[in-house]
């Protein structure tokens, strides 16, 4: 029993995020009942900056640490854990980046004998040389560079959670001056500096990586990215939020005990529990018509490969039969590589459409019976506003079954520019950044263009935006999707979920389409499709789906390598395995892991 509680809360710990402010409520009865919460955040911060020297063979006594302190709290970890580095004989100096410093962590470092080095002429901090003139503070900046990169270890400790908006001041020259220093353009996470240990100081990031959006997941300006982030209480939504999350490195969460039960968490990471929960294992009672049938609109005489790629997966995903529509040529390799597969219409419990099929400004002749089938299927879909007209011009009673009572639809690449204006969330779409961006700009969704470096700057603000706009979930892929849908407890809430469990190799041509299959293959043995109740339903099988293929992969190219690494729980006596790289991996390898994939989650 104890076991599982356990069990129960560390899922929750590991793969929940909470807002900043949520965070703040739960630390409020641990510190009006005077439980020494920094003091727990800085000795946790020093022992993991003990392990990280001590794993590049760097003695305590031998090691050299800078600490970026900020004026807050998190400045006060930082200034706690570094009094703690320097009283184990390490060499420590503090870089003060604001006007102040923790009174208290000040005083304990200052007993420690720490050395500080002041960087703001107006700062005020007892027994520190201030008031000096703006050459002088330009010689700081110097010295304050050379110390860290003379570091074996830098902890940030500039900001953390009270951060509002880009690092402003000295905190972003500084940083900025140390990402120049290192030949790196910090602003949009293009390079990082976790796969070159050795070359430049280790970076243990205090709670978050300064200057990261803690709440939604951006890089407004320069950051430090950290080897490792010991994060404090529960994980903040940046920990698994791209493309901040790549910023914090491994992560170490520290458990202060919150009472995390009732807390809504802002955003949600798929894990194996989660995923298999949507499998279903067929009983002695099933056949194949009660096991799912997915129908499939898909590839196109110039792309037929995706039809083959998508029935496959279909089709290894545990269902009772899947049914493929499309022009000859595509027919006659499905059914080269999937005899089992029935050609033509029939009743079918979830659509895959669009993968293969070339989108409107590149039509083939004999591609464009694709685009009329797919555009008659759509608009069963279609939401009618209140006039009785349907968005896109055409009557609502004439289109029959309601679109809520449609089987659930997956829209995938060249289909998305056929998508209604507003659909139900039995409607799944699956672009990647370009196409996101692309449906955004067709559809004016923000009163102008949208580009895809700004969907892959802000994925889950782009992701929410594309469901609220239309409807649909939203399935936003990356190395960490984005999912999202509607929140089964608060129809008027998005549900936010996000899978990070592919390894890099998946990042090849036809992954996507096998991806739809999948969807769609999931979505059609759930029960799904009947009634609107049931819809917020769709965000979770359609998560697991994503989860599956990313297992699906891992399992084709060996690799432990992926998007996302769950925290590991400061002081549980786990640590992560060690990094397998794997071999490449082409689509169809995904597909032929599908099964075992499946096993290892029902198993
Ligand atoms: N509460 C607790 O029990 C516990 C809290 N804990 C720790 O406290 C942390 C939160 O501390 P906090 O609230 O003091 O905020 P914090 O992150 O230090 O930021 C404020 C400072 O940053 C500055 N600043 C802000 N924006 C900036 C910008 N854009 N660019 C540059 N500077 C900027 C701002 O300066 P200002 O702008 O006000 O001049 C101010 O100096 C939390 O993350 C965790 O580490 C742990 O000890 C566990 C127990
Ligand atoms: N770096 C990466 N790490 C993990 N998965 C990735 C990475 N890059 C892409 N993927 C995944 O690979 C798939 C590619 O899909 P897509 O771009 O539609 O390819 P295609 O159109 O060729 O089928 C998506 O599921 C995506 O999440």
């Amino acid at each position: 029993m104890g076991e599982s509680i356990d069990h129960e809360r560390l899922q929750m710990l590991r793969f929940n995020a909470y807002a900043a402010d949520t965070v703040r409520e739960l630390e409020r009865p641990l510190l009006d009942d005077g439980v020494p919460l920094m003091r727990m955040a800085a000795a946790a911060a020093a022992h993991e900056a003990k392990r990280m020297l001590g794993a590049q063979g760097v003695a305590l006594e031998d090691a050299n640490v800078v600490v970026l302190a900020g004026a807050g709290d998190n400045g006060g970890d930082g200034l706690f854990a570094a009094a703690q580095l320097a009283g184990e004989d390490a060499r420590v100096t503090v870089v003060a980046v604001g006007r102040g410093l923790h009174d208290a962590g000040f005083a304990a470092f200052a007993h420690s004998g720490g050395r500080v080095l002041v960087l703001d002429p107006e700062a005020e901090i007892p027994g520190c040389v201030t008031g000096f003139s703006a050459g002088e503070a330009g010689e700081r900046l110097r010295v304050a560079v050379d110390l860290v990169n003379q570091a074996d270890l830098v902890m940030d400790a500039m900001t953390g959670i009270g951060v509002s908006g880009a690092l402003h001041g000295i905190a972003a020259t500084l940083t900025s001056a140390l990402l120049d220093s290192w030949g790196i353009d910090g602003r949009a996470g293009s390079e990082t500096i976790q796969d070159h240990p050795g070359e430049r100081p280790l970076v243990l990031a205090v709670d978050t990586p300064s200057g990261i959006g803690v709440d939604d997941g951006t890089l407004p300006g320069p950051y430090l990215t950290a080897d490792r982030t010991v994060m404090f209480g529960a994980l903040k939504p940046c920990a698994m939020l791209p493309p901040a999350a790549y910023a914090c490195g491994k992560v170490t969460l520290v458990d202060f005990g919150f009472d995390i039960d009732e807390a809504e968490p802002a955003s949600e990471m798929m894990d194996a529990d989660l995923a298999s929960s949507a499998i279903l294992v067929p009983s002695v009672h099933d056949m194949k018509y009660t096991r799912g049938v997915v129908g499939l609109v898909t590839g196109s005489t110039r792309y037929p490969g995706a039809a083959v790629l998508g029935t496959n997966a279909a089709a290894r995903s545990g269902i009772g039969m899947v049914r493929y529509l499309g022009p000859q040529r595509a027919q006659d390799l499905v059914l080269q590589a999937l005899p089992e597969a029935v050609i033509g219409k029939g009743h079918v419990n979830a659509w895959v459409v669009g993968s293969g099929v070339p989108a409107s400004t590149d039509t083939a002749d004999g591609d464009d019976i694709q685009r009329e089938t797919i555009t008659r299927l759509l608009a069963h879909y279609a939401l009618v506003d209140e006039s009785g007209t349907n968005d896109d011009g055409g009557d609502a009673a004439a289109q029959g079954t309601h679109p809520d009572a449609m089987p659930p639809i997956v829209v995938d690449a060249g289909a998305l520019d056929l998508l209604p204006a507003r659909v139900p969330g039995n409607v799944v779409i699956t672009p990647h950044a370009g196409e996101l961006a692309g449906l955004l700009t067709r559809l004016d969704t923000i009163n102008g263009p949208v580009t895809a470096d700004q969907v892959m700057s802000a994925p889950v603000r782009y992701a929410q935006l594309a469901h609220e706009d239309t409807g649909a979930t939203v399935v936003l892929k990356g190395a960490i999707s984005v999912i999202a849908g509607t929140d089964p407890y608060d129809n008027d809430r998005t549900r936010i979920l996000l899978c990070g469990r592919a390894p890099a190799w998946l990042g090849t041509a036809g992954a996507g389409d096998v991806l739809a299959g999948m969807i769609g293959a999931l979505l059609s043995q759930s029960d799904v499709s009947g009634s609107p109740d049931d819809a917020p339903a769709v965000a979770d099988t359609v998560a697991a789906a994503v989860y599956l293929h990313g297992l699906s992969a891992a399992i084709a190219s060996h690799a432990t390598q992926c998007g996302w690494r769950a925290p590991e729980i400061y002081g549980a006596g786990e640590r992560n395995t060690g990094y397998v790289a794997g071999e490449p991996i082409i689509a169809s390898d995904v597909i032929r892991a599908i099964p075992q994939a499946i096993a290892k989650l029902i198993g």
